[in-house]
């Protein structure tokens, strides 16, 4: 069970990253490993604070979470004899910086820029091996640190999104339960237990998550936090990962243009609910509620990709066994289940 030792989480926490790493008692050489985007937004920042506490600082900037970015980053951390990486911006920054750190052997620090999905503490790494989604076993970051005025300043749709992530646990942990029974996969009932709660208490909060409001921010990554380290007890992210993320990782191999990780598990939440025999409208009104797609439209996506991504969306992973079972789903049946759940029209 791998667990981060410090999760600090507040406003300019940024500013306190160097010191930090310090009390951590890390040495010598940092490399950022960030975005284009959130360069400039954090991680500038953080290598200001890194250089006013004495270390030496290298960046890389990475554009998706495919294994060349994690050979990218592997590559500058020997050219700059690195001590340690730190993953600055949003999941895919992370996932590589954990990743690589990982392989390298090396200490890594999670510096989400965003609430938008449960890989902020969590010991997996989500990475694209020959253009397919593989979930990887890796470290969980030694600390954490949210910067809550950069996460509440970030575009509303990536804490939407976050929100789409932790409400997909529901349907994760139902997909996880039916796998125990039929396939007898083991269940850790703690982080089964631990993952159902986050997922609950965004849907409960629904109403209390807006634009611009700090207890939002708080209260969605607290949940990443647990939903990470519900993976992170379970070795594994069945807790967080079931049905609507193989539509969701599917979605990503058709789309001409995905949307947002969070937002197309939201979305497929609200199908697999369907499937489950449970209460879809119930997820269908907290999304809605908290201002996350709940409709291909609302994706951007066309509905024949909601529908082939439904068909064959049990290709992905095929390990982990779902509601979704070990075959095509019929094109008829796929159009029922979407249109009944009104995710097309
Ligand atoms: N390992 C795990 O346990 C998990 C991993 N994941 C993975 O995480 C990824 C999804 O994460 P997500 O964050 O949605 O995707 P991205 O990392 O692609 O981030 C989405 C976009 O938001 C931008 N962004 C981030 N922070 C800010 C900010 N403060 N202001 C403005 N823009 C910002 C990013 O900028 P930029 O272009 O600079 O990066 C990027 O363009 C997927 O690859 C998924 O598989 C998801 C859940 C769990
Ligand atoms: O996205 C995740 C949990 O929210 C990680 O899941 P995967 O293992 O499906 O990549
Ligand atoms: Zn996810």
């Amino acid at each position: 069970m791998q667990l981060p030792r410090n999760v600090i989480a507040g406003p300019g926490a940024i500013e306190s990253v160097g010191p930090i790493c310090k009390t951590m008692r890390l040495k010598g050489r940092a490399l950022i490993v960030t975005g284009n985007t959130t360069k400039h937004i954090a991680g500038d920042a953080v290598a200001e604070s890194l250089k006013r506490s004495g270390y030496d600082v290298g960046f890389i900037v990475v554009e998706d979470a495919t294994v060349k970015s994690v050979q990218k980053a592997r590559k500058a951390a020997r050219e700059m004899k690195a001590d340690f990486l730190l993953g600055v911006g949003g999941g895919k920054s992370i996932d590589i910086a954990k990743l690589a750190s990982t392989q390298l052997d090396l200490n890594f620090i999670s510096v989400p820029t965003a609430a938008s999905h449960d890989g902020i503490a969590s010991s997996r790494a989500s990475i694209i091996q020959n253009g397919r989604s593989v979930s990887r076993q890796a470290e969980a970051p030694l600390c954490v640190i949210a910067d809550t005025d950069i996460i509440m300043k970030s575009p509303y749709r990536l804490l939407a999104a976050g929100c789409g992530d932790i409400i997909s646990n529901y349907t994760a942990v139902l997909d996880w339960r039916l796998a125990a029974r039929l396939r007898n996969v083991y269940i850790s009932e703690y982080s089964a237990a631990l993952s159902e709660m986050t997922a609950r208490m965004v849907i409960d909060y629904a109403h209390q998550i807006k634009p611009g409001l700090e207890e939002s921010v708080r209260l969605v990554v607290k949940a990443l936090v647990s939903s990470s380290v519900a993976m992170s007890i379970a070795g594994s992210s069945a807790p967080a990962s079931g049905s609507e993320h193989k539509f969701s990782h599917m979605l990503d191999q058709i789309a001409p243009k995905p949307a947002l990780h969070g937002e197309q598990c939201g979305v497929g939440t609200i199908m697999m609910t369907y499937l489950h025999g449970g209460d879809w409208q119930r997820i269908r009104d907290a999304l809605k509620t908290i201002g996350a797609p709940t409709t291909a439209k609302e994706l951007g996506i066309g509905e024949k990709y909601i529908i082939e991504a439904l068909m064959k969306a049990h290709k992905v992973r095929p390990e982990r066994y779902t509601i979704l079972g070990d075959k095509d789903l019929p094109y008829d049946a796929a159009v029922n289940i979407a249109r009944t759940t009104k995710v097309i029209e």
